[in-house]
């Protein structure tokens, strides 16, 4: 890359702190949520949602669980201001829901901020503006006390507004490009706007701090908060906030690691929508602390019903690779995950159905509203006999032994190999009953019956073509004897009858199902499979798949 002498690190490491956050080895309970969709997520969309989709968004939020939602910069828009004015008149905000509403400190932007609050029960009035050092020189061009005056004269007025309207009101302050501003300087802006509040225990206010654009690593900006945390006034009194942006893809390492550090809050989206990479997502950051066995505190129980929604609303994509909401993020298409993840299930199943620890799937898929068939294993050429034997047995309950799995296992692979494509379990189902199950060519079993001939116990009844005759044989039991009699008719040698059988549920009726290997003098093995409502006749069928493929590999 020629052009990096172009780039200096633009953060702040705080002078000293007490690194108590790299002790702490998992956050232990939910914070404060804050969805900034309908503000944060809403204000980078291509095309702003209307009125009714915001409303219609606003419902899932609260249907979510989140207490604390930002639902427009009121001052911004008609559309802004009028939906608010719509939760506020038609009564819809839930009594234990906070509404939020971001200003700019700019006299008029607040004024038209408290005009559409009129009515409200109750709401966090967040104020903010810029304090970086780029911001300051650039954007701005101002001193540091100029940019603390900002501040500290937009809390002023907040705080008079608030007292001219009916409600109550809680103020939250941010730092906007908090992270590339010296932390000192955060520091003393923070304090100024909380002299100017005064905040109580009657009264908390919220102190967020942004990760606007995120400049570090993510131990930096929690160094960071960790700072705040341990030198802001009032501290007993102050909420501690983090708004964490994804520019470096950190997003979620850093609210984790900035809870870590003492922030009680965290503002972020469903699914990290928001401002060019987004905000943190919530529903990971909720997801990972319910895989440490923590509640989150919201319900994400019904995780495609949810993104299902967000995609129609933001006209935005979760994408298959996306923690916990993507298509793919439960899905093993490969081999050894496969045969591992069966293997686990199967473990689980018989040994502890109360706890998950399968191996490659971080959470039960079934928790989010996620499936087993159909999302956790799909057979594509990379896919082994333990994959493809689990589709079998989720969707068709057929129980395969190890052995004919294995077999099976390669024609499946083939098959996808050379059509450059997944199959889908009706297709695999399909391969199987071709290959295996009932064939009746070049011999057909027609039926059987034993006798009281010491010579000979069965006689069975065949078709080839257009002929049909009998045959006997003898044997050490039924199967035995059929077997022998089949080998004779056809000049077939094999030995080593493998034999399983299990009940198979399909509707309403139970059959029976069996599966038979046998091998050829030369050492090849040949499956079949007998599917009947009879459990002997299924046997006898499985028999003669397997001899009629042995039977079709001689001749060929
Ligand atoms: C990081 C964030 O996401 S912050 C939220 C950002 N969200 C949005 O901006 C979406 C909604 N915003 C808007 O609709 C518009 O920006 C409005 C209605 C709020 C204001 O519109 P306008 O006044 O026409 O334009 P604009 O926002 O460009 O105003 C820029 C002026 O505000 C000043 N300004 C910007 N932010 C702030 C602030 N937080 N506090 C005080 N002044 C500010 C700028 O310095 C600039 O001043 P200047 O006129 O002296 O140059
Ligand atoms: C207004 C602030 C909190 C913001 O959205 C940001 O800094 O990203």
């Amino acid at each position: 890359m020629k052009n990096v002498n172009k780039y200096d690190r633009g953060y702040f490491m705080p002078p000293e702190t007490s690194l108590n956050w790299t002790r702490k080895e998992y956050i232990t309970e939910a914070p404060i949520w804050c969805s900034v969709d309908l503000r944060d997520g809403n204000q980078a969309l291509i095309v702003p949602m209307n009125l009714e989709e915001k409303l219609e968004y606003f419902k899932l939020l609260v249907e979510i669980g989140f207490k604390e939602i930002e639902v427009g910069f009121p001052a911004a828009s008609e559309t802004e201001f009028a939906f608010l004015r719509t939760l506020i008149e038609q009564d819809l905000i839930p009594d234990d829901v906070t509404i939020q509403v971001l200003t700019q400190s700019r006299e008029h932007i607040i004024r038209k901020t408290f005009e559409s609050l009129k009515g409200a029960k109750k709401a966090v009035v967040h104020l903010y503006n810029s304090t970086s050092v780029a911001q300051r020189e650039q954007v701005f061009r101002k001193s540091k006390e100029e940019i603390i005056d900002i501040a500290v004269s937009g809390a002023k007025l907040l705080k008079e507004c608030a007292q001219e309207t009916e409600g109550n009101f809680q103020f939250q302050y941010s730092p906007e490009s908090f992270t590339g501003t010296e932390i000192e300087f955060a520091l003393d802006i923070c304090n100024s706007v909380l002299d100017v509040w005064q905040p109580t225990a009657e009264n908390t206010v919220i102190i967020n701090l942004p990760a606007t654009v995120s400049m570090s690593m993510p131990h930096v900006y929690a160094s960071q908060i960790e700072y705040m945390s341990e030198h802001l006034n009032f501290r007993e009194h102050v909420i501690l906030s983090v708004h964490p942006h994804n520019d470096r893809g950190t997003g979620v390492a850093d609210a984790e690691l900035g809870m870590l550090a003492g922030a009680q809050r965290v503002e972020g989206t469903l699914f990290g929508n928001g401002e060019r990479t987004g905000n943190v997502d919530i529903v990971t950051l909720a997801l990972n602390m319910y895989s440490h066995g923590v509640d989150p505190k919201l319900n994400f129980e019904n995780i495609p019903a949810i993104a299902s929604v967000y995609e129609r609303l933001t006209k935005m994509r979760v994408g298959e690779r996306h923690p916990y909401g993507g298509e793919l993020v439960f899905t093993a298409f490969s081999g050894s995950h496969q045969d591992a993840i069966a293997k686990g299930m199967k473990w689980r199943e018989e040994k502890d159905p109360q706890h998950w620890s399968v191996p490659y799937l971080l959470i039960d898929p079934m928790d989010i509203g996620r499936e087993y068939e159909g999302d956790i294993i799909r057979i594509n050429s990379q896919s082994g006999k333990g994959g493809i034997g689990y589709v079998l047995q989720l969707k068709y309950g057929l129980d395969l032994p190890a052995k004919m799995r294995e077999n099976f296992g390669y024609f499946v692979k083939n098959v996808s190999d050379q059509q450059q494509k997944e199959l889908m379990p009706e297709e695999i189902y399909a391969i199987f009953l071709k290959e295996y199950v009932n064939i009746q060519t070049p011999v057909e079993f027609v039926k059987y019956r034993m006798t009281d001939n010491e010579d000979f116990q069965t006689i069975v009844t065949i078709r080839t073509g257009n002929e049909v005759k009998e045959i006997a044989g003898n044997g050490n039991g039924r199967l035995d004897a059929i077997s022998n009699a089949l080998q004779t008719e056809l000049g077939l040698d094999y030995s080593d009858l493998v034999y399983t059988e299990h009940a198979l549920e399909i509707g309403s009726k139970s059959q029976a199902v069996s599966y038979i290997g046998i091998t050829a003098s030369n050492g090849s093995v040949y499956w079949g499979c007998g599917i009947d409502v009879d459990i002997m006749t299924s046997s006898v069928k499985a028999l003669f798949s397997a001899v009629n493929q042995f039977s079709r590999n001689t001749n060929n």
